[in-house]
């Protein structure tokens, strides 16, 4: 395990100092100091009030010093990388490079300082023993290096989120800090063994507010992290082993993907030397949602994660449109994979019959029997199409030598045949009838073709589809790439592998390559050494990958975007549910040591290819090495709003188990019915989302409608209306959705329009009703006309 420090910043170890440069521990009365400052503020010394303030004043004092030491670190590290762009370099390429390292290198360590800067520091222990910790985002340590902060992720910061009343762990009490700025606004207290205080403590405890005021915030549009108020049931997941395939089930709003986002952070830190250089991997359901999260790992000071969509995840394919249900759920189906087979084999051909090639008068002949012979060669080599094809052409090739040397009347020996070999390779005609029966293929041709072409997709599903599944898939030439199709192109791309046209040059750059980095990596060790490098941030073999080849400076996660072989360390998926099973099998590819946090919820699988049960998700990509943890508290939605969203699903038959709301709410859902016309329609939603605006005083609105074919007409008369300029406060605040694009987000208030449409629209619409009726914070209201769905 790294300690998870950089230079300057604490160790992780947690053992702590307490309050002050001193390094000496303190005791648990607040200082004189702050007690002038409440006596100034007119407040009794001795009450509650009064307490308050001094410690809020002591507080503010230890702050500052967590703020000063940042800033000499940031300045320091600012200085350094002025030195690194000020020094000339060696004009050479490798000069050049290592220049250009070192200059990421120090840009991306004062952006993640840069990123801390928001509530640095959050939470304090007061152990029963007297000690004192400090809790933050990064740790901090003094010139002396005595821990001034310690890091979230440290072992001795986990009873910050563990300890309960029942089960103390050596906490006397819990704080969270409230800060705006560099200012403590706040201070809250959770008593959790009284005994190890005295009563001059107590006079400040107020219970735990802090989570509930995060609850209530308004929201911002962008996901924050929960770093500060992570409950005990989430921080056992984010701070669970690495191994394995870690399933985190949960209803809507439990915080699957805030804990699924900080256990990528945690194991950054925890194991960085193991997964930082390879990165980690977050697929989310769309680019709207990815936008929605993106800046939750930043603000905890990692920056080398990649996201992606599902339809991202091929290199140099964007794959925008989408299929229809059962195309969907037919490509998303493992018998894909057997078709996808089936093709790439017969894309390597026998020989109906002997073909006749005349070279410089002599005759040779293509043989039947030599293309079998070849062809079963080559597959015997277990590799893929374009690289055994190598075998093929090899073997194909030293027939014909040998007919050559005959008719030459050369001797037949092996040295004979591969000058001969190299003569036949130079011949249009040899390369031609050779070709044709083992073509080198790249995936996007090779799917486009298959998908295209009746006979061939006739042929290669036989006996696997049936004869009407096998029509589905057929389309025109030049069709653009669907979701679905996505993890069609990667199992083609597995099975053909890159174009290799020059398989032993290949051999000799990969050796070549191999005896650089070692030196590389020689280099960047002692690198490190010498600038004291930390190195939790920043490991030799890192370093090393900076120094290399021409995209020297380029970080982890921009290699990986661009590789479709390249193998993460650890992958977050979310909103697992609606992944197909093909879909999965690529995952899998993306991470062989299956090192996976998966979170879902199968009460809200809504595509037709999506999960009914984990086991039959996971268990062809990691039979006995996945466990499910779950999530039991919701966050998000109010009980208010949770129990007809539930009763709703329950009356359609889907039976789950519904995570308790923490809040019960202030608003009832409010329910406005309609005539069936646009207008009217449009004009209640307005309606609804100006009653928010003025119930909340702010926040964030959604208004979510069946697919856009549905309400077409009445999504695009709410966005008319915004536009006018009684809405202009408005417009900005409310974002008018299908239920397809609100999967993961959430919203202060929601409009949701003609439930019995919802549900109607597709086969799983009760799961996207549910999913849309449990996307508020604090207020929904349901417009409909004609009935409301069962149970609602
Ligand atoms: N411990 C916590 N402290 C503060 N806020 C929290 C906590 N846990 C969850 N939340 C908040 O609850 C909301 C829901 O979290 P999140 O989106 O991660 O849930 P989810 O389980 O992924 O939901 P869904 O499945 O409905 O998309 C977010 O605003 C999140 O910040």
């Amino acid at each position: 395990m790294s300690d998870g420090t950089v230079d300057g910043l604490a160790d992780s170890t947690g053992s702590t100092d307490g309050a002050g440069n001193s390094g000496t521990p303190v005791g648990r009365h607040v200082g004189s100091d702050a007690a002038s400052s409440s006596e100034a503020a007119g407040a009794a010394p001795d009450s509650p009030q009064g307490a308050t303030e001094r410690e809020v004043a002591h507080e503010q004092d230890y702050l500052d010093q967590l703020y000063s030491r940042l800033d000499d670190i940031r300045s320091r590290a600012q200085k350094t990388l002025d030195e690194v762009r000020r020094a000339s370099s060696s004009n050479t390429p490798a000069g050049r490079a290592e220049k250009d390292a070192f200059d990421a290198l120090h840009t991306e360590r004062l952006a993640q300082l840069d990123a801390v800067e928001d509530r640095l520091a959050f939470g304090r222990l007061d152990m029963s023993g007297g000690e004192r910790r400090y809790v933050g985002r990064i740790g901090l340590s003094d010139e002396g290096q005595h821990q001034l902060l310690v890091d979230w992720r440290a072992p001795a910061a986990a009873a910050f989120y563990q300890a309960t009343a029942a089960s103390p762990g050596g906490v006397a009490r819990r704080r969270h800090l409230a800060t705006r700025g560099r200012t403590v606004t706040g201070i809250d207290d959770e008593l959790l063994d009284a005994a190890g205080l005295d009563a001059a403590d107590l006079t400040t405890v107020t219970g735990d507010g802090a989570l509930m005021t995060a609850l209530t915030e308004h929201r911002t549009g962008k996901m924050r992290d929960i770093v500060a108020t992570l409950q005990s049931e989430q921080d056992q997941i984010v701070r669970a082993p690495l191994t394995g395939v870690l399933v985190v089930q949960g209803g809507p709003g439990t915080g699957k993907t805030a804990v699924a986002l900080h256990r990528a952070a945690y194991l950054l830190y925890t194991h960085r030397e193991r997964i930082a250089k390879s990165g980690v991997l977050v697929v989310g359901p769309s680019p709207v949602f990815l936008r929605y999260i993106e800046r939750v790992l930043p603000s905890l000071g990692e920056t080398g994660v990649v996201l992606s969509t599902p339809s991202q995840i091929f290199p140099g394919v964007e794959a925008n449109a989408t299929d229809v249900p059962n195309v969907a759920m037919l490509k998303g189906d493992l018998r894909m994979a057997r078709v996808i087979r089936e093709a790439v084999r017969q894309r390597q051909l026998l020989l109906p019959k002997p073909v006749p090639i005349s070279l410089d008068g002599d005759q040779i002949t293509l043989r039947p029997a030599a293309v079998a012979e070849a062809r079963s060669r080559a597959r015997q080599t277990g590799r893929p199409h374009n690289e055994a094809r190598s075998t093929f052409v090899k073997h194909l090739l030293d027939d014909l030598a040998g007919q050559l040397a005959r008719s030459r009347r050369l001797e037949n020996d092996a040295e004979t045949r591969l000058e001969l070999a190299a003569e036949l390779r130079d011949s249009i005609d040899v390369r031609r009838e050779i070709n044709l029966r083992w073509m080198p293929l790249s995936a996007e041709a090779f799917l486009d073709k298959l998908f295209s072409t009746p006979a061939r997709l006739r042929a290669a599903t036989e006996g696997k589809l049936a004869k009407a599944e096998a029509r589905l898939l057929q389309r025109p030439a030049g069709s653009p790439w669907t979701q679905s199709d996505v993890p069609l192109l990667d199992e083609v791309a597995e099975l053909i592998g890159p174009d290799v046209t020059a398989t032993a040059e290949a051999a000799r750059e990969r050796a070549r390559a191999a005896a650089e980095r070692a030196e590389a990596v020689r280099y960047a060790q002692g690198v490190l050494q010498m600038s004291g490098e930390a190195s939790a941030m920043m490991t030799a073999d890192m370093l090393a990958d900076r120094f290399e080849g021409p995209g020297g400076s380029l970080t982890v996660s921009e290699r990986a975007r661009d590789d479709r072989t390249w193998t993460y360390g650890h992958v977050v998926v979310d909103e697992a549910q609606e992944v197909s099973p093909m879909m999965w099998r690529t995952l899998a590819r993306r991470v062989p040591s299956r090192s996976m946090t998966v979170v879902g919820d199968l009460a809200q699988t809504s595509s037709a290819a999506g999960a009914s049960t984990w086991a039959g998700a996971l268990d062809t990509i990691a039979k006995d090495r996945w466990r499910v943890s779950e999530l039991t508290v919701n966050y998000r939605t109010p009980a208010k709003i949770m129990r007809p969203a539930a009763a709703m699903l329950t009356a359609t038959g889907i039976s789950v188990r519904l995570p308790e709301s923490a809040r019960e709410g202030d608003w009832e859902p409010s329910v406005l019915q309609t005539p069936a016309e646009p207008g009217a329609m449009a004009e209640a939603v307005l309606k609804a989302v100006t009653a928010d605006e003025a119930a909340l005083g702010g926040g964030q609105f959604a208004v979510i409608l069946a697919r856009e074919e549905v309400l077409g007409e009445v999504s695009e008369r709410v966005r008319k209306s915004l536009l006018a300029p009684e809405y202009a406060t408005l417009a900005d605040r409310v974002s008018v959705l299908s239920v397809d694009d609100v999967k993961g987000l959430e919203y202060d208030a929601v409009t949701v329009v003609d439930p019995v449409g919802i549900i109607a629209a597709s086969r799983r619409g009760a799961s996207d009703l549910y999913v849309a009726l449990t996307r508020p914070t604090q207020r929904l209201t349901v417009i409909h006309h004609g009935k409301l769905p069962k149970g609602l």
